[in-house]
């Protein structure tokens, strides 16, 4: 919007921007830990475009290399090959895979084949559990593999998960393209990345960043104008969107609001969701100088060494996914399993010390990407032609990811501009299929 002659204010609750995707101050030296992990992949087109827009692609690493650690058998490491096309580009690496046996390869290659030329709307209600063992997986191939791809992109189990959002996932995330399953890592922290670097481009820009101004109410009396209450203030706008969490919407609206039925509104309110804990361990010495890693069969996921921190502390994080276990479990004996998961895999770790450690469970990590949620989720264009939505809970096909976040900012912004009479805001395609891809996977 900042690029259109229009005047933008941002009002955020918190003292800083960048909501889930932030850090907290670590009390003990001050510095800037992300509450938890968070990393684009390469299928994230409107993310990474924003972020090259903003100038802040240059603080991400792109990894095309993901190295897999399961007990008892050497690392993989799943890499595109250079010279087959999508969707086969894995295969080789895939086929070299320890942690799979040869039985599992094919059963695996047979369920990615038949998601691959099942079409992407079929908004069934199954689940994606009850498909893959219709699809002919055993319990084990789904634990060892599809519980793993599906967990990680999708913050929830395939127990619970549809089928159309484990599809969209695993085909648009993996199979569509070359670089769809780039990881891109963030290189600084979170709170620098959102909450400084992106805050100070938007000031450069003319966007006037209020911080630490929670609203409080949002009517609309007349059709063209929004009311818009701060325990402050009180601003007349043109045009409002909406960009709290799915939770924090109904705390703004009256119950009977002109902008989205009474019933619409509590629906979205209850919207499942998902918690994802991030552990946060100090050790005296490294344990290893991987940057990242999934780690298999166990309660940790993904380890991640962060590039950035005081570097005579040895910081690692575990992240673990639909992580209600974690959320049942004392605390010393989840950090107890860990770092029993931990030494497992690093050798190095069987001498190290853990220093501290700190769990942050965020219990609304994201929404639930249940069969059922679909229906719900709201298009950014509510009953009042002033007041747009804007989330990654929106109506973006997206599961919650920064993604599908940036997406529907883009969406609310062409009603904007519509709205006002300005112009057009276009979104940006998905990375293109080639004629194997186009001709194999169904739309
Ligand atoms: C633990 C965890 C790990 C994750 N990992 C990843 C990952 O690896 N990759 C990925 O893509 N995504 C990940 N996500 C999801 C990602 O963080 C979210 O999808 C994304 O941040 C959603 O952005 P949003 O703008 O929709 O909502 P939010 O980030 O929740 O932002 C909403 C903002 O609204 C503000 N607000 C709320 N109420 C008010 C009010 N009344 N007035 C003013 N402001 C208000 C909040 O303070 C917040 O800043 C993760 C999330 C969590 C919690």
């Amino acid at each position: 919007l900042s690029e259109f002659p229009v005047d933008v204010k941002l009002l955020e609750a918190r003292s800083v921007v960048g909501g889930r995707a932030g850090s907290y101050t670590d009390s003990t030296n001050g510095g800037e830990v992300d509450y938890c992990q968070h990393v684009a992949m390469g299928c994230c087109t409107n993310f990474l475009w924003w972020m090259q827009e903003t100038d802040l692609l240059q603080h991400f690493q792109q990894a095309s290399a993901l190295t897999f650690l399961a007990a008892d058998v050497p690392s993989s490491i799943l890499q595109s090959s250079r010279w087959l096309p999508a969707p086969l580009h894995s295969l080789p690496a895939f086929a070299r895979a320890h942690f799979l046996s040869r039985a599992q390869k094919i059963e695996i290659a047979r369920g990615l084949w038949r998601l691959m030329r099942r079409s992407s709307r079929s908004r069934e209600t199954t689940s994606m559990q009850q498909w893959l063992r219709t699809a002919g997986q055993s319990e084990e191939t789904i634990e060892r593999f599809w519980e793993i791809i599906i967990v990680s992109a999708l913050g929830e189990s395939t127990q619970r998960v549809s089928v159309d959002a484990a599809r969209k996932v695993l085909v648009d995330g993996f199979l569509g393209h070359r670089e769809a399953g780039d990881v891109w890592i963030p290189q600084c922290s979170l709170s620098d990345l959102f909450g400084r670097k992106l805050a100070d481009k938007l000031l450069q820009r003319g966007v006037s960043v209020e911080c630490g101004s929670p609203v409080k109410n949002l009517e609309c009396n007349h059709n063209t104008c929004v009311d818009i209450q701060t325990s402050e203030s009180s601003i007349q706008a043109d045009q409002a969107i909406i960009a709290v969490p799915w939770h924090g919407l109904s705390r703004l609206l009256p119950p009977q609001s002109n902008i989205l039925p009474a019933a619409k509104l509590q629906a979205i309110h209850a919207l499942p969701s998902s918690p994802i804990s991030g552990v946060h361990l100090w050790f005296d010495r490294a344990i290893t100088n991987k940057q990242h890693c999934v780690l298999v069969g166990g309660l940790a996921q993904w380890l991640f060494r962060p590039a950035f921190g005081n570097e005579s502390e040895h910081y690692y994080q575990v992240v673990i996914s639909a992580s209600r276990d974690v959320r049942a479990m004392p605390r010393d004996k989840c950090i107890e399993q860990i770092l029993a998961e931990i030494e497992t895999h690093f050798p190095d770790a069987t001498n190290a010390k853990l220093l501290r450690s700190k769990t942050i469970t965020d219990r609304q990590a994201v929404f639930s990407m249940r069969p059922e949620i679909e229906t719900i989720r709201p298009h950014v264009q509510t009953q009042h032609p002033s007041v747009q939505l804007a989330g990654d809970y929106t109506a973006t096909d997206w599961p919650a990811t920064m993604e599908g976040a940036v997406l529907s900012g883009f969406r609310a912004a062409d009603q904007v501009l519509q709205g006002l009479g300005l112009g057009r805001f276009a979104e940006q395609p998905p990375l293109p299929r080639n004629l194997l891809t186009k001709w194999v996977i169904r739309e």
